[in-house]
């Protein structure tokens, strides 16, 4: 039941589109998924559900007539379909199934005794694809893409056996394009995983670096296996991928070799072509549903992924006269399987760190077989994911695999109130430094920052980035590199590079002058901008324009530590006066609030931090921090720019303002003295026209600017 008000669902109805289409994309364009097929069709369907209660609010973009997602982006050429390639629709129940011959009986106007034939094969979970012979002759092979454009991918068919080059037989028309599915057998999915990580596993021992295998992409499944395989720039690649085909359809035909699907698709078996081996005919619903569930019991056994069955009209003049709705053909049907489920011990709950800090529980089970594959981790997602799960070592759990290899937790047999819950940890278990989750957020992060092995290498590459430091020719993969050696733990060892001159040197791809250009970079950053550098520290809550806050109010990094820890000490009567009063100092500065304070109390609570900055205040000294104000028209005033600004970006124009001695706000307000406006400013300039604030364009703010020289 759809029980919100019009406001929510067109709400709701925006963010389903949004998300589903990053879905598709993910999905469709980079074959790497982020959500199963299972919470995917959920997403589908309740969007279905809202276009269905609130029809006048279906959206022009609405995911309900996408098929796929679109090839623009792609790195092969591209192919126009002459006849679209379409999705299916899905029932999921017998019921929905006797629903689909009913409706189909009233589209053609049936006699109730009049039997509709219907064929039925497995659904194999693979990608589609589009054969075009002409003569006889393979011409052109086309991914479906987004049913209107697909990727040609005729050099990389090349290379599957399943895919003849030229069709047998006498009888084969002119044109003919057999549309059918490429996909990967499980047993080479899971060995090409394997292959996929000892690749990069030896990758990393030959360069001598440290080896994570958290971050080798392996593919979620077959069918994204096979996507990605195929979908190659460089057809060698899909040359040593073993793809399988079978067809089950086609496109555009010179003519038809039969009356009935079930003609047709024996006509495309005889030319050469691999069908279903299950592939049959049924007479009525009863033998239907018959097929579905010896197809469904036979499923295990299979070598390769199959999600469903699909039922289509035998009769081809009855499938011309259903034609299609949105997406779908009215004469075919995707019968789904259910997810599969499995009992199993959960033994014990492992936290892992990454690179972002997120502590992410995940479960070692007792290895259990689940539609075909041994399962023996599951994520557990999040601290509240366990809660709602109430599970806890030793439990007894339900896993669901559904339609892909990435299963999940769907049920907790070990119902016992008395046992405590399961303790997520409060501190980081890579560096011990404590573990936890901002308000209002369901991952608990490490605060370890620069002193925590799974981050480290993230928060350099911040320490070195355009915003902080701004050291050049520290690129990523230079940093990867380095800290797979053991050089750059913390940000001082950056400046102790120097001493590593040779050993950089005899690195593949440096030259004399490459060092030489790293480590004069490195050696102008001595006396760096005091701002830049403790926002290069990556405190949590301390962006750019909050850390220059700070340095204009304390000059000095040491300074600031001062006052920042004494805001945070507790002990002693004595000491909370004076903290009291270094609280209120800190929160008293413009942009500063108390999640700041308390962000630079924890930082500077953990002793790893203080060593972090000890040691780098050791190699640099940047210079007290003084903003020089100008003598200009706006020292001292609030400035707001909106809309868009032609000549400078908004961070330019901030920087600007600041120099002037104005503070660069975010939004319009009573204490707002000045609003710099382009195009395309709304409701700010709307609402400074009801304060009467001045409003200037971007012109007349160049004019303020060059006055004050
Ligand atoms: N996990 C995610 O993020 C994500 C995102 C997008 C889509 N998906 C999944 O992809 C699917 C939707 O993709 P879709 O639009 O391609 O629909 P679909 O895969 O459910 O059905 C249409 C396709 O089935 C294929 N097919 C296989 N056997 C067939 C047969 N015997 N006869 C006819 N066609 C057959 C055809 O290639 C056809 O294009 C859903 O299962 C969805 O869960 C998942
Ligand atoms: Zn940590």
């Amino acid at each position: 039941m759809v029980n919100i008000s019009e406001a929510e669902a067109a709400n709701e109805l925006m963010r389903l589109a949004r998300q589903i289409a990053r879905h598709n994309r993910l999905y469709h364009a980079e074959d790497a998924p982020e959500i199963s097929d299972a919470e995917y069709d959920a997403l589908v369907r309740r969007n279905a559900e809202l276009e269905a209660a609130f029809p006048h609010l279906v959206r022009q973009d609405s995911p309900s007539n996408a098929i796929g997602h679109e090839v623009a982006a792609s790195p092969l050429s591209k192919v126009t379909h002459e006849v679209r390639m379409m999705s299916l629709d899905n029932a999921f129940t017998d019921e929905e199934v006797e629903e689909f011959v009913a409706r189909v009986r009233r589209f053609l106007a049936l006699s109730a005794d009049e039997p509709v034939a219907m064929t039925a094969e497995d659904k194999i979970d693979g990608l589609s694809c589009s054969l075009r012979y002409e003569k006889g002759k393979l011409v052109r092979a086309a991914t479906r893409g987004d049913g209107q454009v697909g990727e040609d991918v005729t050099p990389n068919v090349a290379h599957i056996d399943d895919i003849v080059q030229e069709l047998q037989g006498k009888d084969v028309p002119d044109v003919f394009e057999v549309r059918g599915e490429v996909y990967m057998e499980k047993a080479a999915f899971l060995a090409l995983n394997e292959q996929l990580m000892a690749d990069a596993r030896a990758q990393a021992e030959a360069k001598g670096e440290a080896f994570d295998e958290m971050k080798v992409r392996q593919f979620a499944n077959p069918r994204n296996a096979a996507a990605g395989s195929l979908r190659q720039k460089d057809a060698r690649v899909t040359a040593r991928r073993p793809l399988r085909f079978w067809a089950h359809g086609w496109g555009a035909v010179s003519d038809l070799p039969g009356e009935t699907q079930h003609e047709v698709i024996r006509k495309i078996e005889s030319w050469g072509l691999p069908v279903s081996p299950q592939f049959r005919r049924c007479s009525s619903l009863d033998e239907m549903l018959e097929a579905y569930r010896s197809i469904r019991e036979g499923r295990p056994d299979l070598p390769f992924e199959i999600d469903g069955v699909v039922y289509k009209i035998d009769r081809l003049d009855w499938q011309q006269r259903l034609g299609f709705v949105a997406k779908a053909p009215r004469w075919a049907l995707a019968h789904k399987f259910p997810a599969e489920r499995a009992e199993t011990i959960l033994e014990s709950i492992d936290i892992q760190v990454g690179r972002t800090g997120k502590l992410t529980p995940v479960g070692r089970l007792k290895p259990v077989l689940v539609g075909g594959v041994t399962v023996t981790n599951v994520t557990l997602h999040n601290r509240d994911e366990i809660a709602r799960l109430g599970v806890r070592p030793g439990d007894r759990i339900v896993l669901q695999r559904a339609g892909d290899v990435i299963p999940q937790v769907v049920d907790n047999l070990t119902r016992d109130e008395q046992r405590p819950a399961f303790a997520f940890p409060d501190h980081c278990p890579e560096c011990g430094s404590e573990a936890v989750a901002e308000e209002g957020e369901v991952d608990v992060r490490c605060t370890g920052g620069l002193i925590c092995p799974a981050q480290r290498t993230e928060r350099l590459k911040h320490f070195v980035s355009r915003a902080a430091l701004d050291i050049e020719g520290l690129g990523e993969k230079t940093i990867d590199e380095f800290f797979a050696k053991g050089w750059l733990e913390s940000p001082a060892d950056i400046f102790r590079l120097k001493n590593r001159r040779d050993e950089i040197l005899a690195l593949e791809g440096w030259k004399d002058k490459s060092v030489d250009n790293l480590l004069s970079a490195v050696e102008s950053k001595r006396e760096p901008d005091a701002a830049r550098l403790l926002f290069g520290l990556g405190i949590r809550h301390v962006g750019a324009v909050t850390a220059r806050d700070l340095m204009k109010r304390f000059e000095t990094l040491p300074a600031l530590r001062e006052i920042a820890e004494l805001a945070h000490a507790k002990e002693g009567e004595e000491r909370a006066q004076a903290a009291s009063e270094a609280y209120s100092e800190l929160v008293s500065i413009d942009g500063i609030g108390p999640v700041v304070v308390e962000a630079l109390g924890d930082f500077f609570h953990e002793d790893h931090n203080k060593q972090v900055w000890d040691d780098l205040l050791g190699e640099v000294s940047p210079p007290p921090y003084v903003v020089e104000t100008k003598d200009s028209a706006v020292a001292g005033k609030t400035v707001v720019f909106t809309g868009k600004l032609e000549t400078m970006s908004r961070d330019e124009a901030k920087a600007q303002a600041e120099r002037l001695g104005a503070k660069a706000a975010g939004s319009v307000s009573a204490k707002t003295d000045l609003v710099v406006a382009g195009p395309g400013a709304g409701s700010k300039l709307k609402k400074a026209a009801d304060l009467g604030i001045d409003v200037i364009d971007e012109a007349a703010w160049a004019e303020i600017v060059k006055a004050a020289g």
